[in-house]
């Protein structure tokens, strides 16, 4: 096998394991350090049907390279017993001995005592035999991990698992991934939101991506979920499926919300989902080529803020914004809830003009020192319902805990006035910070929320940066002059930008507009 397969190296840790799989596959065979099952070779209960409608898979998994020690489990039954209990629809035994704990034999044992349980053998399984072996030891499916593979052990293995009835849960992490699969058509389709480089966890990679599977399948979201709150956006992106490990390993009892909010089809508006529809956005803006010339680094995502006339919505769209934001909050710029219906209902008229394709925001202050903003979080869900905006901006003090209720989708802004703050804020959602795909910077003060025309502090920039592990969404303070230092510097993924295009509050300069775009298109080409 050639890690270079897919064109691409691979990450360093994928590299190890599967050096290190293959050494004790040449030295000990296939089994490694299991023992035969208890109903002996070749008379395994026969393969159930793995998943053909979704649902959830939930993982049984001791450690992992990037968490280190998750738990004991010293009884994978029990704690299998007790995900069929909550409601999991699956379960997936990580059977990978040096880096995560397991053996074939968990699966065997699990198999033996829940045979109803459809199994998924969670491995970096290398050929047919790989499939054999997982059949005999009570597996159902088998993970092919497409990039650790050459084609030809990617057609043995789908080879084998038909013969022998089971199913095949491909995992693609690339959109080479997905053209490598297309000609199998796989009914299972795994992608991964742990980025294995760095390890981090990026809803964006499984939104995008799902975008280019053309054929029917159930798309499984692996990794990152937490709970029901991560769930619904892997709903939202389309996955009918999801695997749940670390989250479900460490507290069962969240399952029930899991799976509902899973199954739950919130969107019925037929607007385009906020996190998958930004997720193709920003895929296609890598691949982009502003006049003609390569980009050095992608341009930001682009989000105007404080439209309040139909023909600032238009300029900035055509302009090429992203993101038209609304303010609902009192400001100088607020704009009317029947404003912002009149700019959805003039871009649903017309879906492929760049009115049309641009996501609508609307920016709520949704409570300020404690006290619910009941008014404006009212007018946001009633928005998002109709369809008439995609998302909110929740620009006021709630706790991560309170957000989702809120409204959905969201994500937060934030103003730390220190380093100290910043840093608190901007923790990642398993230390318990805020849990939406991307956070705001904002500038802090004392006066507003938003809209000041300050920039945040850089040190506070920085610390929000390490601190967070998402890519940075920056606002405050942003204009055509300054802008392409800002993008240089900071190389944000988004920037947002109101008082800085301007020509009196809530009043867009559309020359400013243009001269924006010019400069941020200049602070990519090399
Ligand atoms: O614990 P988490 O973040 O819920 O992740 C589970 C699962 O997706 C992850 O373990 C995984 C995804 N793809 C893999 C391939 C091999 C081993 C493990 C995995």
């Amino acid at each position: 096998m050639s890690p270079e397969t897919a064109g691409t190296k691979l990450p360093n840790i994928l590299e190890r394991i599967v050096t290190r799989r293959r050494e004790r596959l040449t030295a000990e065979g296939s089994l490694l350090s299991a023992q035969e099952p208890s109903w002996g070779k070749n008379k395994a209960p026969a393969p159930l049907p793995f998943l053909p409608q979704g649902g959830l898979i939930c993982e049984v998994k001791r450690k992992s390279p990037s968490r280190g020690h998750i738990a004991e489990i010293t009884d994978p039954v029990a704690l299998a017993k007790r995900y069929q209990q909550l409601g999991a629809s699956a379960i997936s035994v990580l059977t990978e001995e040096d880096h995560f704990g397991g053996s074939l034999n968990d699966l065997a044992t699990i198999k033996e005592k829940l045979p109803d349980m459809p199994l998924l053998r969670k491995d970096f399984l290398f050929d047919g035999e790989d499939v054999v072996v997982s059949r005999r030891f009570g597996a159902d499916a088998v993970l092919l991990i497409t990039r650790i593979l050459e084609q030809s052990a990617v057609e043995e293995m789908f080879s084998a698992a038909r013969e022998l009835g089971m199913t095949v849960l491909a995992e693609a992490h690339s959109r080479e991934d997905i053209e490598r699969l297309r000609g199998f058509a796989p009914k299972l389709i795994g992608i991964n939101s742990r980025d294995l480089a760095s390890f981090r966890i990026d809803p964006f990679g499984p939104a995008a991506l799902a975008d280019a599977i053309q054929w029917p399948t159930v798309l499984v979201w692996e990794s990152g979920i937490l709970g029901a709150e991560e769930a619904k956006i892997a709903a939202g992106c389309g996955f009918a499926a999801a695997l749940v490990g670390e989250g479900v390993v460490t507290a069962p009892e969240r399952i029930p919300d899991i799976t509902t909010a899973l199954s739950a089809a919130d969107q019925k508006n037929n607007a385009p989902f906020f996190w998958k529809a930004l997720a193709v956005k920003q895929a296609a803006l890598q691949d982009a080529a502003p006049n003609g010339e390569r980009p050095e680094r992608p341009r930001p995502l682009v989000k105007l803020c404080g439209i309040t006339r139909m023909e600032d919505a238009q300029k900035a769209a055509e302009a090429g914004a992203d993101i038209l934001g609304f303010i609902l909050a009192p400001s100088k710029r607020k704009a009317e809830a029947d404003f912002i219906r009149s700019v959805a209902s003039a871009a649903q008229d017309r879906p492929d003009s760049p009115l049309g394709r641009a996501l609508r925001v609307a920016v709520i202050v949704e409570r300020k020192e404690g006290i619910e903003a009941k008014e404006q979080i009212d007018q946001a869900r009633k928005l998002l319902a109709e369809g008439a905006i995609h998302g909110v901006q929740l620009h006021g003090d709630s706790s991560p805990e309170l957000c989702a209720a809120t409204a959905f989708p969201y994500f937060k802004a934030l103003r730390p006035s220190s380093i100290a703050e910043a840093k608190q804020l901007a923790a990642t959602p398993k230390e318990g910070g805020y849990r939406c795909p991307r956070i705001l910077v904002d500038a802090f003060s004392s006066e507003a929320y938003g809209g000041t025309g300050k920039a945040v502090d850089p040190d506070i920039v920085r610390a929000v940066i390490e601190r967070s592990g998402r890519p940075l969404w920056l606002a405050g303070g942003i204009t055509p002059e300054n802008v392409e230092a800002i993008v240089t510097r900071y190389k944000p993924e988004l920037i947002d930008i109101a008082s800085g295009v301007e020509e009196g509050p809530g009043i867009k300069d559309h020359h400013r507009i243009e001269q924006l775009f010019e400069a941020i298109q200049r602070s990519c080409i090399s």
